[in-house]
C-alpha cells in the first residue's frame, strides 16, 4: 500500500464533502424518526388492541426488507404518486422509515422494562399521566434505549452508504468515483473507511458519556465519597451546608416536634375536631366503603364489603393470603376500580366524578386522588430510583400541588429530619436499607400533606431488625392524628394502635371490631385460627410501652 497516497486521499475534500452529506443525511434521519417512533412506540403499548396492532405491518416489512431495496423502492415508486423528492432528500425520508421501525421497538422494550410498581408510586401521589412518563418511566428507561440507540446511529451513519445506488453524493460513491479514475482501491477505499470509522467513533464517544451520565452506581458512589468527606467535616458536603439543627447522625429518630411539621401530621386531628370526633355529639365518617363488589377476569375479589372509618382513625386489614385486602386498599385511593358500590373520602369520590350520584370513572385519577388527599405506602417501597431522596419527596409536591421548589424542599428537609434521615437527602434509593427506604416513602407521602394514609403491607419485604424503625415512624403518625388505613400482620403494633381491625376472608368482612375484641375473644374459628398464627410469628416485636 502506498502510505502517502492514503493520507493524500485521506484528505481529499471530495471524500470529506462525501462524508459531510453522509452526516447530515444520517442525523435528518435520526432526529426526524425519533418522534415518530416515541408514537409508534406509545401506540403498540396503547389500551386499545386495535391501535396496538396498527403499526404492526409496518414495523413488520420495515425490518423484514433490505435497506437497499427500500431506497430503489421510494425513489421509482415516488415520481409515480406526485412526490418527485430529490435523490438527498428520499434518502432522509427512506432511512428514517426504517429507522422508525426499529427505533420504536427499542423505546418499547425500554419503555415496558420499568416496573409497574413506578408507575403505580407515581399516580397514587398525584401525578397525571403526562408526568408519569416523562419524569419517571422514560429517565428511567433512558438507561436501556441510550446504548440500544447509539447502536442504531452507527447503523444509520454505515446506511447512508447505500443511498449511493439512488446516487446521492455520499462517501461511497465519493470514493468510488475517485477508484474509477486511478484504481488505488486498497488507498481510497481505507481512506473512506477511516473516515466512516472517526464519525462512528464519535458516536461511541457520545455514547459512552451519556451512559456514564446515566449511571447511578457512579453516581451514588461519588455522593457516598462526598458524603464521608463532608462527615469527616462536619457537614453536609453536597449542599455545603451543615446538618440541619437538631438532625443526629446515624439514622436514629429525630423527635423534634417543630410547629411546622404540625401542618403534615396533624390533619386527622384537625378533621376530627371538624367533624366532631373528641366534641360532643354524632360522628361522622371520614372514609365511606359501601358495598363494594370487584372481580378480575370473573373471578370475586371484593364481595358486598361496607365499613366505615372516622376521622383520625387506625384501621388494619388483615387476613390469610388472597383474601383481597390489598385490592380493597388500592380501591380507596382509585388504583383499581370498582365494579359495585362506592368509596367515598371526605363525602368525595376519589377518581370517579359524581353524575346524578353515581359514580362514573375518571380517566386520569390523579388530580382527584391529589385535590383529596389520599397518601400511599407499598410493600416495596416504590422509590424513584433514578431521583435523590430530596427529589423523590419533593416531587409531588413541585409536580402536582404547586409548591416552590425552594419552599418545598425546606419543607422535605424538616421532614426528614424529623424522621431522622436528614443526612441521606443526596442518597439514592439503592444506597439505603430497606428500612431507610420505607421511612422516605412514607415522607415521600406525607410530604404532599394526606388526610388520609394508605398502607400496603408496609413492614413485610423488610427483615426483622428494620421493621422497628418503620413501625416507629407509623406510631408517630398514628399520635399525630392521621387517619390510616394499614394492610399488616404487625400484630402487636396493630393491638397498641389501631382503632379497629377488620378481618377479611375470601373477599368478605368476616368480622370486625376494636383491637381487643379482635384478637382477644375472636367469635369466629377462621379469625381464632388466623390470630393465632399471626401472633406466634409476631413474637418478638415490641409494643409502645418498649422505646424503638
Ligand atoms: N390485577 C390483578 N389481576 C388479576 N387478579 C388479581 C389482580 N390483583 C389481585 N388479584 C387476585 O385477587 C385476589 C386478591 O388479591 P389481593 O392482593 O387483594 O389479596 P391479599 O389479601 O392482599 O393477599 P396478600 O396478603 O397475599 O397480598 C388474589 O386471588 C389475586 O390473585
Amino acid at each position: 500500500m502506498d502510505a502517502s497516497a492514503f493520507l493524500h486521499y485521506l484528505t481529499l475534500p471530495l471524500l470529506w464533502e462525501g462524508l459531510k452529506t453522509a452526516m447530515i443525511i444520517a442525523v435528518l434521519a435520526f432526529a426526524a424518526a425519533l418522534p415518530f417512533s416515541l408514537g409508534m412506540a406509545m401506540m403498540r403499548m396503547s389500551h386499545y388492541r386495535i391501535v396496538r396492532l396498527l403499526p404492526i405491518p409496518f414495523i413488520w416489512v420495515m425490518r423484514g426488507t433490505p435497506i437497499l431495496l427500500q431506497l430503489l423502492f421510494w425513489y421509482n415508486v415516488l415520481p409515480l404518486v406526485g412526490l418527485g423528492l430529490s435523490a438527498f432528500w428520499t434518502a432522509v425520508l427512506g432511512l428514517m422509515l426504517n429507522e422508525i421501525a426499529f427505533m420504536s421497538e427499542i423505546i418499547r422494550g425500554g419503555l415496558q422494562s420499568i416496573k409497574k410498581t413506578q408507575r403505580d408510586a407515581a399516580s397514587a401521589l398525584g401525578l397525571s399521566s403526562w408526568q408519569i412518563m416523562h419524569r419517571v418511566i422514560m429517565p428511567q428507561a433512558m438507561r436501556s434505549i441510550a446504548p440500544a440507540m447509539a447502536n442504531e446511529g452507527m447503523v444509520i451513519v454505515k446506511h447512508t452508504s447505500l443511498a449511493s445506488v439512488i446516487t446521492v453524493q455520499e462517501l461511497t460513491l465519493s470514493s468510488e468515483q475517485v477508484v474509477s479514475t486511478n484504481f488505488q482501491y486498497v488507498e481510497v477505499f481505507l481512506a473512506a473507511g477511516v473516515l466512516y470509522l472517526g464519525a462512528t467513533t464519535l458516536i461511541a464517544l457520545a455514547q459512552n458519556y451519556l451512559e456514564r451520565h446515566l449511571d447511578l452506581e457512579r453516581r451514588g458512589h461519588a455522593i457516598a465519597i462526598a458524603a464521608q468527606a463532608g462527615r469527616e467535616r462536619g457537614e453536609n458536603p453536597l449542599t455545603g451546608e451543615t446538618a440541619p439543627a437538631g438532625a443526629e447522625s446515624g439514622g436514629k429518630t429525630i423527635d423534634t416536634e417543630a410547629p411546622a411539621l404540625q401542618k403534615f401530621l396533624n390533619p386527622g386531628r384537625a378533621l376530627a375536631n371538624k367533624d366532631g370526633r373528641r366534641a360532643d355529639g354524632p360522628r361522622r365518617p371520614y372514609v365511606v366503603i359501601n358495598k363494594v363488589a370487584k372481580s378480575f377476569h370473573g373471578k370475586r375479589v371484593l364481595r358486598d364489603v361496607s365499613f366505615n372509618i372516622f376521622p383520625g382513625e387506625v384501621v388494619f386489614l388483615i387476613g390469610p393470603s388472597g383474601s383481597g385486602k390489598t385490592t380493597l386498599l388500592r380501591t380507596i385511593n382509585r388504583l383499581e376500580t370498582v365494579d359495585d358500590g362506592e368509596i367515598t373520602v371526605g363525602g368525595q369520590f376519589v377518581g370517579y366524578r359524581a353524575s346524578a350520584g353515581r359514580p362514573v370513572p375518571l380517566r386520569d385519577a390523579a388530580r382527584s386522588r391529589a385535590r383529596v388527599g389520599v397518601g400511599m405506602v407499598f410493600q416495596h417501597f416504590n422509590l424513584f430510583d433514578h431521583l435523590t431522596v430530596l427529589e423523590n419527596v419533593i416531587e409531588a409536591p413541585v409536580r402536582v400541588h404547586g409548591t416552590k421548589r425552594d419552599q418545598a424542599r425546606a419543607e422535605a428537609r424538616e421532614l426528614l429530619a424529623w424522621a431522622g434521615l436528614a443526612e441521606y437527602e443526596n442518597h439514592y434509593p439503592h444506597q439505603l436499607s430497606g428500612g431507610q427506604q420505607q421511612r422516605i416513602a412514607i415522607i415521600r407521602a406525607v410530604a404532599t400533606r394526606p388526610k388520609l394514609l394508605l398502607f400496603d403491607e408496609p413492614t413485610s419485604a423488610l427483615d426483622p431488625e428494620l421493621v422497628n424503625e418503620v413501625l416507629d415512624l407509623m406510631r408517630k403518625l398514628a399520635e399525630s392524628g392521621m387517619t390510616m388505613v394499614v394492610v399488616s400482620h404487625e400484630i402487636v403494633f396493630a393491638r397498641d394502635w389501631a382503632d379497629k381491625v377488620v378481618f377479611m376472608e375470601d373477599g368478605e368482612i368476616v368480622q370486625h371490631g376494636a383491637p381487643e375484641e379482635v384478637f382477644n375473644s375472636p367469635d369466629n374459628p377462621r379469625t381464632k385460627n388466623f390470630v393465632h398464627l399471626i401472633e406466634q410469628r409476631s413474637e418478638g416485636r415490641p409494643s409502645k410501652t418498649q422505646e424503638v
